[in-house]
């Protein structure tokens, strides 16, 4: 299981790949899998919102825990596996976080609850069961997406429950992570990938970004430069990235993702599932590998 101290680095959420019909690619999933742990990042996440989510089914997202168990053990990588078992229903989250606990996950990622605009204190109960189940809670805070922003003060509280064992920071802006580390905070992760170098230097442990599996090792090397001090080199080597992040997530992600990656031959296709659209050509023509 994974602890705190575990919580840095390079974290991938990874695509979901499908099959020209829409189903479930599990081969090019594990070569996927395999390309991304021998890079040498830090931990997989899977069925974030990088995974589609929303269109894969809990059965299927078994089916990718096990296919990527698989995959490191036949490596001998020891790479943790983080499971996205949050919905907008607390009931559900349990259970699926029991169900991820006994497939051998190291620790779940719990979205705030999206849509249906529950209190505060109705946020901070749903993690607090989350985290009752025993297996580590990552708390994945997204308003954007989540149509709720918990309040400073509150997500303070959520991070001392016991069991919650840090915050990936998809907030946009600045505020809440500067005001967690000042306060001694839990680690936190990046999850807004054109902010990394500033959350970096602000104290976040690392980055959670789906835009490090196009060749990984330059959001490691950005990230290994800053942990040693060269700020300056990590800096000039992030800068250019800014450019390929900013096409990536210019239309609804994953598709250039999962457009990249099939160019790259690590994925068979680059299917997605409705609602989402394949990439433009307009975008494939403007970001070259
Ligand atoms: O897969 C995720 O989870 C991620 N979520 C962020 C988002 O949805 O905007 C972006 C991040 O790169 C990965």
């Amino acid at each position: 299981m994974l602890t705190e101290q575990q919580i840095k680095g390079i974290y991938i959420p990874v695509i979901t790949p499908f099959t020209d019909d829409h189903e479930l690619d599990l081969s090019s999933f594990q070569n996927y899998i395999k390309v991304m742990a021998n890079s040498g990042i830090h931990g997989l996440v899977i069925n974030g919102t990088t995974g589609e989510s929303p269109t894969v089914t809990w059965d299927e997202v078994e089916q990718l825990v096990k296919a990527a168990k698989e995959t490191l053990s036949s490596i001998n990588s020891s790479v943790p596996i983080m499971v996205g078992t949050g919905t907008n229903d607390t009931a559900s989250t349990v259970a699926r976080t029991k169900k991820a606990a006994a497939l051998g996950a190291d620790a779940v990622l719990v979205v705030t609850p999206y849509y249906n605009r529950p209190t505060e204190e109705g946020i901070y109960e749903h993690f607090r069961m989350a985290a009752s189940v025993g297996i580590p809670v990552m708390v994945y805070e997204i308003p954007a997406r989540t149509g709720v922003r918990v309040s400073i003060e509150m997500m303070k509280k959520i991070m001392s429950i016991d069991g919650v064992i840090g915050l990936k920071d998809s907030t946009n802006n600045l505020d809440l992570m500067t005001e967690l580390v000042r306060c001694g905070s839990k680690p936190i992760l990046c999850g807004d990938d054109t902010f990394f170098y500033d959350m970096l230097t602000k104290g976040a442990a690392g980055g959670m970004m789906a835009s490090a599996s196009i060749n990984p090792e330059r959001f490691l090397e950005v990230y290994n430069r800053f942990a040693a001090g060269e700020k300056e080199e990590a800096y000039q080597l992030f800068t250019p990235l800014l450019p390929f992040i900013k096409n990536l997530f210019e239309e609804p992600a994953p598709a250039m993702l999962k457009h990249l990656l099939a160019k790259q031959g690590i994925i068979a296709s680059a299917q997605l599932r409705l609602p989402l659209m394949p990439a433009s050509e307009q975008l494939i023509a403007k970001i070259a590998l």
